[in-house]
């Protein structure tokens, strides 16, 4: 396979070992369409696998000696989704990096826009579940895991214009992501905390809307914690972002409630006389 990688797919992927031929097989069939914006030659796919043990070393290795250019990472100390894609974004060769899931949630028909949205100016490309007025979620998405999206989506609006950091389908430039510092890799979130420590300024962000997918196999692995790291990860970025004004607040809190205290206490001293009562103290 010569020729350099311009564009590389990172894939965090966790017991999906029935999805991944229909993912690389899918990405690689629309990057060979006649229209694609992207040449299938120039793209590479890194599955980040965090010890599975369920075929899908095999199942990379099969589609390796068909000729499509995928490999696997399988991290065998380390976990989680955030951390996966930090991990598969350090080892991309290409300079326009995209993170999708392995579930075929997000669709791999959309990959070659999704590479060609980055450029110099547009440092960050994003598929939107909610621009656009397209597409947005698939009908059958439960309503609990609806009202936990929007619920996420509103805390996170003081961080960034962005219509959808939630999304699990976003790319980023490579000079953007090396500007990123002290991320956490805790939970799922990892393209708002690029977002907002990478700096992405809005008008360098392009949104792709598509429609969220169902997952057909395996188990989403979405739970109670990864909604309490989500919790702790924002209050980490309202204090990236505003430690100044956050300072600032509690300071005159402090300087409020003192006053107050002070006026409280003062009016509720008895008064002092000066008159001298008489009689005897002691003995
Ligand atoms: N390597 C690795 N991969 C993981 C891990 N946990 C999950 N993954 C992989 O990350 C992808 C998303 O995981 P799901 O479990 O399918 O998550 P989801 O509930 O569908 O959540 C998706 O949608 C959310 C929007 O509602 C997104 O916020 C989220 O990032 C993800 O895209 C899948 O490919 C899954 O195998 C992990 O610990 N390690
Ligand atoms: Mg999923």
């Amino acid at each position: 396979m010569l020729g350099t990688i311009d564009y590389s797919v990172i894939v965090p992927a966790y017991k999906e070992a029935s999805n991944l031929r229909p993912l690389v097989t899918r990405i690689f069939s629309s990057l060979n369409r006649i229209d694609s914006p992207v040449p299938a030659g120039q793209v590479e796919i890194i599955v980040v696998d965090d010890n599975s043990r369920d075929g899908s070393v095999e199942v990379v290795q099969a589609l390796q000696q068909e000729g499509f250019n995928v490999r696997i990472i399988v991290r065998t100390t380390e976990r989680g989704l955030s951390s996966a894609v930090v991990r598969g974004f350090q080892e991309a060769q290409g300079d326009n990096m995209l993170c999708m899931d392995a579930d075929l949630q997000h669709p791999p028909e959309y990959v070659p826009q999704m590479l060609a949205a980055m450029s110099p100016s547009k440092l960050f490309v994003l598929g939107t579940r909610y621009g656009g007025g397209a597409g947005a979620i698939d009908e059958g998405w439960p309503l609990h895991r609806r009202i936990i999206s929007s619920g996420a989506r509103l805390l996170a609006l003081p961080l960034t214009s962005a219509s959808d950091p939630m999304s699990g389908f976003f790319g980023i430039r490579k000079e953007a992501f090396l500007k990123a510092r002290n991320l956490n890799t805790n939970g799922f979130k990892i393209a708002l905390e690029l977002l907002v420590k990478a700096q992405v300024h809005s008008n360098a962000i392009a949104e792709v809307p598509f429609a969220f997918g169902l997952r057909t196999a395996g188990e989403s692995k979405l739970d109670s914690k990864v909604m309490r790291l989500y919790i702790e990860q924002l209050l980490e970025l309202y204090w990236y972002t505003y430690n100044g004004l956050i300072a600032f607040a509690v300071l005159l809190f402090l300087v409020l409630v003192f006053v107050l205290w002070r006026y409280l206490t003062a009016s509720s001293e008895p008064m002092v006389t000066t008159a001298v009562q008489g009689g005897h103290h002691g003995q």
